[in-house]
């Protein structure tokens, strides 16, 4: 199992007036080389967990485990997290400042004191998974469109190789197309560098058209978890952890209330439901 949380609990500004408890022992397993969807509503704590997961913040209790990475509320040293764990945060085109794009991507890896020729070479190897041609290795950043910023900041993440990528409501901000590309390209790379990727969504219907393990988070506490069709499969309760219910599933369980038998379980998108309703329609043609 690539990551292990234990009990996770985190309060902000504990031992003060204002401590906010922000979450509250949550206990997870996420299998390495998979695509994780976090969803639930703002506030719910997702961006907490995904820090903690990224070892940038400490736990009040419980234990967060990322491969041989170690993080308690005692853990002094979470260094062994960056070597595993890169995260995205959110619109982070507005962390670019180099004046080209070769350079914005360069920055982590030369960090990491790798000689100019690896540096060289993880830049190129990024950009490609990225999507973004060579030729605007040369360019400045602030010259590309809002869906190739965000790509070259990707790529930067990308350069430093983590075996964990984290990513705050990626397509935020992108137009549709933008959004489906961009979502297509993470799931690629997921699939081809067997990278465990864990995306944080608001967006139910967005997530799991990729995810193959969904967790729900609602004020702090981890309330359901599964793959999209088994999280589906709570229906209009979803509502009650202030989440969006996409219309078809409004639609289908409105149907089930009519249909005998009731509509088979695992439908994970719309198409599933028409094609789901046209068999049936054959059937009863047929029969
Ligand atoms: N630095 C902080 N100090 C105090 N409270 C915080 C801090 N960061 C977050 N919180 C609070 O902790 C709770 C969980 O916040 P968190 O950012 O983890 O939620 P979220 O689900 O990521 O929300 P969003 O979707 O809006 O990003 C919220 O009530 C928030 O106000």
């Amino acid at each position: 199992m690539g990551i292990v949380i234990e009990g996770l609990s985190h309060v902000y500004m504990a031992g003060t007036p204002f401590a906010h408890t922000a979450l509250q022992d949550v206990s997870l397993r996420m299998e390495a080389g998979s695509f994780i969807g976090i969803v639930g509503p703002t506030g719910s704590g997702k961006s907490t967990l995904i820090q903690l997961i990224a070892g940038l913040l400490r736990p009040t209790q419980g234990r967060v485990r990322v491969f041989d990475a170690v993080l308690d509320p005692e853990t002094k040293n979470r260094k062994p997290f960056r070597k595993w764990v890169s995260v995205v945060f959110q619109y982070p085109e507005h962390q670019l400042f180099e004046e080209t794009v070769a350079k914005d991507i360069a920055f982590g890896p030369r960090n990491l004191g790798l000689s100019p020729e690896e540096v060289e070479q993880r830049v190129e190897q990024a950009m490609a998974w990225a999507g973004l041609p060579s030729e605007l290795a040369d360019l400045s950043p602030f010259h590309l469109s809002g869906g190739q910023m965000r790509r070259v900041a990707l790529a930067g993440v990308l350069a430093m190789q983590p075996r964990v990528l984290i990513l705050d409501e990626p397509t935020a901000g992108l137009d549709p197309r933008g959004q489906r590309e961009l979502l297509e390209t993470i799931r690629q790379i997921q699939r081809e560098q067997k990278m465990t990727v864990i995306m944080v969504s608001h967006s139910m219907e967005e997530i799991s058209r990729h995810a193959e393990r969904m967790f729900v988070m609602h004020r702090g506490r981890l309330v359901a978890e599964g793959t999209p069709e088994q999280v589906f499969a709570h229906g209009t309760r979803l509502r009650e952890w202030g989440l969006e219910v996409p219309e078809w599933i409004v639609l289908a369980e409105e149907l089930n209330r009519n249909l005998h038998p009731p509509l088979p379980q695992g439908i994970r998108r719309e198409e599933d439901l028409a094609s789901s309703l046209l068999a049936r329609w054959k059937e009863g043609k047929s029969g």
